[in-house]
């Protein structure tokens, strides 16, 4: 019984630590009307039970390594994101949710990345080759997230287009919270758009203006991509970070070498790649800024963490004091502001390093709610905000998904999984663009050898 009372309280502690960090934390970064951070219920063990058996069978394969708490009764209660978000009520009228997982919008600046390639393809371009390699996904997508966060509506909607293309895991979309585009599992993408367009025809073309056949599809599509540009650009809440700038935009590259719209500029003579910006307002702006916390790269980053480790295996009573697994308190977010990447030798300088990193890598991995309904014009009150087609509008809300704080632990994997990314796409990828590095790694089977600078 001793037992079972320990497990029950490190449950409730670990989740009372997921909604502070989304109280505390996330908030600041995003703004209070972008995130949910929450509630701690009680429920019914015969339930949780039920309900572990009941959605099993519709887990990605892949995710089932982790398992259902079903013995704690604990669980945390979120909103349905696939609804609006604007008011309490739930509103019983048609409605289309758009959710993005915009991965990493940035090329690493810092100095201490080993590998210029690092510095001119983003981590997702190199990333898909490998993926497409290990079978996690049949065919690349051209979707580049720098071309998402450019600001830039053509380079925005390539991006939507390329997701819409290949959707992979960034990419689902509900009606009325059931999935109807997007992937079910790890095989069954589905990516029709003609079904698509019959299921987004009501919302775009209430009256019914418009002949079916692929000329509609493609017009049905492009509204799409118009309205969830024009939501993600949208500023719909302010923050307390809002002022905080983690690095000037410009200090990085802009743009993917990779990313198939640039590869296409280039080939039509262009080699000016425009990037409007974001408005500072937005959610992908916030995004961009909270991924940004990782300046120094993993390549940087290592290091300070293993100071932390050696200091941690000298000291481990002083894991708690360090707020390693929180609380994730205020406290804890004003350290995370201290953007200085001056080392000065210190235990202390290493770890907001890491725990910045921590955010950062959290962002990297959130997922976007957009959920759009069609309103009147005299429903359209000032207090909402409001997306307009060609014959349609929609009031929508934004929210970010998935803001559960990445563990300390996985620091490690993610230096071997960058190894790994680059030096598959340098052997693999780059090396048959060029012939001359496609004959040297001919003749040297060891990549290393070649990828030392000379
Ligand atoms: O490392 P990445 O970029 O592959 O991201 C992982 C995601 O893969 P993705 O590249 O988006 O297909 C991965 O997504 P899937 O489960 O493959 O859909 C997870 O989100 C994983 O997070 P966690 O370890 O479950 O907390 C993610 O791991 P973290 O890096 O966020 O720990
Ligand atoms: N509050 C929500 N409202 C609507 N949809 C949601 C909500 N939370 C999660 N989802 C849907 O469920 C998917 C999986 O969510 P999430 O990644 O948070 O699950 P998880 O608990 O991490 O799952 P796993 O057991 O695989 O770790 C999301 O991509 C989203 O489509």
């Amino acid at each position: 019984e001793c037992c079972l009372s320990l497990f029950h309280k490190e449950i409730l502690h670990h989740l009372q630590n997921i909604v502070d960090f989304g109280k505390h934390v996330m908030k600041q970064f995003f703004g209070e009307n972008y995130v949910h951070h929450g509630e701690i219920i009680q429920l019914p063990l015969d339930f949780v039970r039920q309900l572990c058996l009941k959605i099993q069978p519709e887990r990605p394969e892949s995710r089932c390594d982790k398992d259902m708490d079903t013995l704690s009764g604990y669980a945390m209660c979120l909103p349905n994101l696939t609804r609006l978000q604007t008011y309490r009520f739930v509103e019983h009228r048609p409605i289309l949710c758009i959710e993005i997982k915009p991965k990493c919008g940035f090329i690493p600046f810092s100095s201490r990345v080993s590998q210029e390639i690092k510095h001119k393809v983003c981590r997702y371009c190199m990333h898909q080759h490998l993926k497409v390699a290990n079978g996690k996904w049949k065919r690349p997508s051209k979707y580049c997230p720098l071309d998402l966060f450019s600001g830039n509506k053509q380079r925005m909607h390539f991006a939507l287009k390329s997701l819409l293309q290949e959707a992979q895991n960034n990419l689902k979309i509900f009606k009325n919270g059931e999935l109807i585009y997007g992937c079910k599992d790890d095989q069954d993408c589905v990516s029709d758009w003609n079904e698509l367009a019959c299921h987004l025809k009501p919302f775009f073309f209430p009256s019914n203006g418009l002949v079916s056949g692929p000329h509609c599809t493609r017009t049905i599509v492009k509204e799409l991509i118009h309205v969830i540009t024009m939501t993600l650009l949208s500023s719909t809440d302010a923050c307390r970070a809002g002022d905080m700038k983690t690095v000037p935009i410009s200090q990085g590259r802009s743009y993917c070498e990779a990313s198939a719209f640039n590869k296409e500029l280039v080939r039509n003579g262009k080699h000016k790649l425009e990037s409007s910006g974001l408005p500072r307002d937005c959610l992908l702006y916030k995004t961009l800024q909270a991924q940004m916390l990782d300046m120094l790269d993993i390549e940087g980053l290592y290091p300070l963490y293993s100071r932390v480790e050696q200091y941690l295996e000298e000291f481990p009573e002083e894991r708690s004091t360090l707020q390693i697994d929180g609380p994730y308190n205020e406290a804890f977010y004003e350290k995370l502001l201290d953007l200085s990447t001056e080392d000065d030798g210190t235990v202390a300088f290493a770890l907001t390093k890491v725990q910045q990193y921590r955010i950062a890598m959290t962002a990297k991995d959130c997922s976007i709610m957009i959920a759009l309904s069609p309103c009147l014009q005299d429903e359209c009150s000032e207090q909402r905000p409001v997306v307009l087609t060609s014959k349609s509008r929609f009031t929508f809300s934004v929210s970010v998904l998935d803001l559960d704080l990445k563990p300390y632990e996985s620091i490690p994997h993610q230096y071997k999984l960058d190894g790994k990314i680059v030096n598959y796409y340098l052997k693999n990828v780059q090396a048959k663009d060029d012939p001359v590095m496609s004959n040297l790694f001919k003749e040297n089977e060891d990549c290393t050898l070649v990828l030392h600078k000379v």
